[in-house]
């Protein structure tokens, strides 16, 4: 079982157009929403697969209830703990060629109450959870080390807790030390404070936050694939997509894959080629949805334990 906390979810909005114009009106030629926030994306992942998951998210006004409904008839379980502000709307812009422009709303200012309610729930649904997942960013009214709070809660029990995040809550939550974290490439250098311009440079800046405790650095890298570090290991895999359709979510599969691997059994790198398997996946997919196993079937991923360090990142 996995447990996923989004604390700022979201109705994704997806609007295709020809090309994006600033300042102009522009006819839409498509367009899709999804349940969204990092975490419910986890969770529709891996419940995409058949996998045992628990989204637990705040869920307030029109939007809260059209999350619930969209949660329930894609058959992901979750734990909606009421809140007095509204869910946001996220909208992502697609163009044909793949470029995608999101506008993230903050989100509903959550009281005290309610940040509680929502750390309690997740602890409740964790006790037998393989994986405790925190992810996305902090809604005002949350506090900067609700992540940080989490991992040692999860810890203290003896729990395996995970983390994607950004910005103060993202650094917070590192310093207290999770079992793995999955940043994408300009996360990793914001968590860093410098710039990571070849995959050496990611890769000794994930050694660096292992070598602080943390098991598992996964770092996400767009169409370059990922990179998965442990004290051991430095695994990298790449499934190449030809025409990207959307990458909205596709960081969020990775990391439902990388955890459903690992939650099986599997090795870091084994983890690893799911994780890029099911990301790379997503991104042939409209809007954020997630694939299904059929989606899954033509994603080839290639493994190397051994990978070109002086590969320029995108
Ligand atoms: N253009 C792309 N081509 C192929 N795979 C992609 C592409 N963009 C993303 N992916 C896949 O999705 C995963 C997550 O993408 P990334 O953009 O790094 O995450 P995030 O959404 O967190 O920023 C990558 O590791 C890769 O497997
Ligand atoms: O919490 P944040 O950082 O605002 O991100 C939320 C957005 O990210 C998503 O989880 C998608 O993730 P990515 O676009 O980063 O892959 C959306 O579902 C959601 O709208």
């Amino acid at each position: 079982m996995i447990v996923t906390l989004t604390p700022n979810p979201s109705i994704d909005r997806a609007v295709l157009i020809d090309a994006l114009r600033r300042g102009e009106v522009h006819r839409a030629t498509g367009s899709r929403i999804d349940p969204g926030g990092k975490g419910v994306n986890v969770s529709r992942a891996l419940a995409a697969q058949g996998a045992d998951t628990v989204a637990v998210l705040p869920s307030g006004g029109p939007e809260g209830h059209l999350l619930d409904e969209l949660l329930d008839s894609a058959g992901v379980a979750h734990a909606s703990v009421p809140v007095s502000g509204t869910v946001r709307m996220n909208i992502s812009v697609l163009e044909p060629d793949g470029t995608t422009t999101k506008l993230n709303e903050p989100g509903p200012t959550l009281s005290e109450a309610e940040v509680a309610a929502l750390l309690d729930t997740t602890l409740e649904r964790s006790s037998s959870a393989g994986w405790v997942v925190g992810c996305g960013s902090m809604p005002p009214g949350a506090p900067t080390d609700l992540y940080a709070v989490l991992v040692r809660r999860v810890r203290e029990r003896g729990g395996r807790v995970a983390i994607d995040s950004s910005g103060a809550s993202f650094s917070a939550a590192v310093a207290a030390t999770p079992n793995l974290i999955k940043p994408n490439h300009e996360e990793l250098a914001e968590l860093v404070g410098h710039e990571l311009p070849m995959l050496r440079d990611v890769r000794d800046a994930a050694r660096e936050l292992v070598s602080d405790g943390i098991e598992v650095v996964a770092v996400s890298l767009g169409g370059d694939g990922a990179l998965v570090i442990t004290a051991d290991v430095c695994a990298h895999a790449i499934a190449p997509i030809s025409a990207p359709l959307s990458t909205v979510g596709a960081g969020d599969c990775m990391l439902a894959g990388l955890l459903h691997g690992l939650s099986t059994g599997h090795e870091p790198a084994d983890a690893l080629v799911t994780g890029v398997t099911w990301g790379s996946a997503a991104v042939t997919l409209p809007g954020s949805r997630v694939p299904s196993p059929a989606d899954l079937a033509g994603i080839r991923a290639e493994l190397t334990l051994d990978p070109d360090l002086s590969r320029a990142i995108r």
